[in-house]
């Protein structure tokens, strides 16, 4: 079973190695546990529900309590001391877009606040229901997960836009195809979701973004229902389908999604390089890009991520001989290391291969082959799981991402990772921070910075610090370049800080597309958007 206040399931468990426990406490002190709430003692919170009676609506403690929080750290703090605040009013589960329908026709009939959810995954407050004198309903995708048709000639199926990433690829496996869209979050996000709030794969190199791999579909919104017909591309005038990426529920509900799919690859492997710093490595990386070396996937890490992920890694003994060989072909403290992925017909991957390599040989890359990769391949989905074991010995942990132009990557890098390893100075604490580059374009790529910091004292004061850290870097990304998010979307959290890139007037006109179809406001209040009543 789903686990109620964190990630995943509750039976799957990583653990850090005591290596990887020494590293952390070296660096940032030892920890303490906060205590969790149980779900007993939240469950005697759950206010009475305000909604009229709606045979499709459940209003019980434990679904509301399910679908009242995402997964940013602020919604972990709020989860583990049981002080949600705010509880959706009940939570549907639609099997059919007739019944999606006859929600949205309720919701509107009653002045109920509706939150379109999908796998609730969100890290930026996205689901997370604001106090409102008008009851709240969040209306779960999760019935409406399958492959509803397949169209082989044109490559392009059709899916429910509840379906969750396994049973996306599972489904499409069956028939030689795969979407190839493999965010992080792939165990628990959603089809929907991802064209909701624009997200990235990690392949996105050879995929595309969600944005490339959405055709067309079906919306239910307040002011009826729009079909968007798949056209493999027009010059008809804007692209409808532009509206409804990003839109994050605030213009409707998704019920299908048809998505370009790819035959499975003949093959696929993923390699390790290390190079003896950054400039050489980010050189490599960007010549890779913008030379169009045919890549499935490309990450970079800096100095202090790489060590932390060979610290983390546990096998000491392993990592002694790996940097004993690397020391000898002069990657010493400041290595960086990268991973690249190839994935096609034998052919096109030899050949990308060995372009590749050809590309790190130039900055004196040292490939070490495929082992590390394989191992990077296997975890990839259990990574969050991480963040559970962090949390058990008292550490908080949370990421910011940006994309700006390769011209500005070290400056933003270094101004992100310095604002938050000064963010708790006045409470003489330290934060572990580091950072990877994936997501590479000819023009730039995104940043994506992890932090690490003790829990305070209290709950109340863990949020504080989370709080601080949080707002200033993101103003440390808007006004130097960064875009707010090149990922995880806008949310609540990253609403304040939209008008900086879109301006004023783009301000206006995205709150006249959310009036065009929602002018009463009733459709995921405060995400995207600040909140007109708030
Ligand atoms: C550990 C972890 C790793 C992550 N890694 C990545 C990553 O690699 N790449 C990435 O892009 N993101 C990542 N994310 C962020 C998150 O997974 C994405 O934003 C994802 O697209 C959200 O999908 P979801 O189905 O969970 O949507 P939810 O979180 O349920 O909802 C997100 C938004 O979309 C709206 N929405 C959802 N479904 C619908 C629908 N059917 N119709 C209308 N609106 C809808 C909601 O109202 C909300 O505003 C990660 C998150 C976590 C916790």
């Amino acid at each position: 079973m789903r686990r109620w206040n964190g990630w995943g399931d509750e039976n799957f468990n990583l653990n850090l190695p005591d290596e990887g426990q020494q590293f952390l406490s070296d660096r940032i002190g030892e920890a303490r546990p906060l205590p969790d709430a149980t779900l007993e003692a939240v469950r005697k919170q759950v206010p009475e529900s305000r909604l009229p009676p709606h045979e499709l609506i459940d209003t019980s403690a434990d679904v509301r309590i399910r679908h009242a929080r995402g997964q940013s750290l602020a919604d972990w703090l709020a989860m583990r001391s049981g002080q949600f605040g705010v509880f959706p009013d009940g939570v549907a589960l639609p099997k059919t877009t007739e019944e999606v329908r006859e929600l949205l026709a309720y919701a509107k009939d009653n002045n109920v606040k509706v939150i379109p959810y999908g796998g609730g995954t969100s890290v930026a407050g996205h689901i997370t229901p604001l106090a409102d004198s008008q009851p709240v309903l969040t209306i779960s995708l999760a019935a409406m997960n399958r492959l509803m048709d397949i169209d082989t000639d044109s490559q392009i199926a059709t899916f429910g836009a509840g379906t969750p990433g396994p049973l996306v690829e599972s489904q499409l496996r069956a028939q030689g195809y795969t979407l190839g869209h493999f965010p992080q979050s792939f165990e628990l996000s959603t089809i929907g979701g991802w064209v909701a709030s624009r997200s990235s794969g990690q392949q996105s190199l050879r995929y595309g973004r969600i944005e490339q791999l959405f055709a067309g579909g079906r919306i239910e919104t307040l002011k009826g229902t729009l079909d968007i017909p798949t056209i493999p591309a027009s010059s008809a005038g804007p692209d409808i389908r532009e509206m409804i990426l990003g839109s994050e529920g605030r213009l409707g509900i998704i019920t299908e999604v048809k998505v370009r799919i790819t035959r499975l690859p003949e093959k696929e492997s993923f390699h390790v390089v290390f190079f003896q710093s950054w400039e050489k490595a980010k050189a490599a990386a960007r010549e890779l890009v913008q030379n169009r070396v045919q890549l499935s996937m490309l990450r970079l890490s800096n100095a202090i991520e790489t060590e932390t992920q060979l610290a983390l890694a546990g096998h000491p003994g392993q990592i002694r001989l790996l940097e004993t060989f690397l020391s000898l072909r002069g990657a010493n403290d400041e290595k960086c290391m990268m991973t690249f992925g190839v994935t096609g017909s034998k052919h096109q991957c030899r050949s990308a291969l060995s372009e590749a390599r050809k590309y790190c040989s130039a900055q004196g890359g040292v490939y070490t082959g495929k082992y590390l990769g394989a191992k990077w391949a296997e975890k990839r989905f259990t990574m969050p799981y991480l963040r559970e074991a962090l949390w058990q010995l008292g550490y908080a942990v949370d990421t910011l991402e940006t994309a700006t132009d390769w011209d500005n990557v070290d400056n933003l890098l270094s101004r992100m990772e310095n604002n938050l390893r000064q963010g708790l100075a006045e409470n003489n604490e330290r934060l572990h921070v580091f950072t990877h580059l994936s997501h590479f374009y000819g023009q730039g790529c995104s940043i994506y910075t992890t932090y690490v910091f003790r829990n305070g004292d209290s709950y109340e004061e863990t949020q504080d610090r989370w709080q601080r850290l949080k707002t200033s870097t993101s103003q440390v990304i808007v006004e130097n370049g960064g875009t707010i998010s090149h990922q995880h979307g806008v949310g609540k959290d990253h609403a304040p800080f939209l008008e900086v890139e879109k301006g004023e007037l783009g301000m206006t006109a995205i709150s006249s597309l959310c009036e065009t179809f929602d002018p009463a406001e009733l459709l995921n209040p405060g995400t995207l958007i600040q909140s007109r009543n708030n």
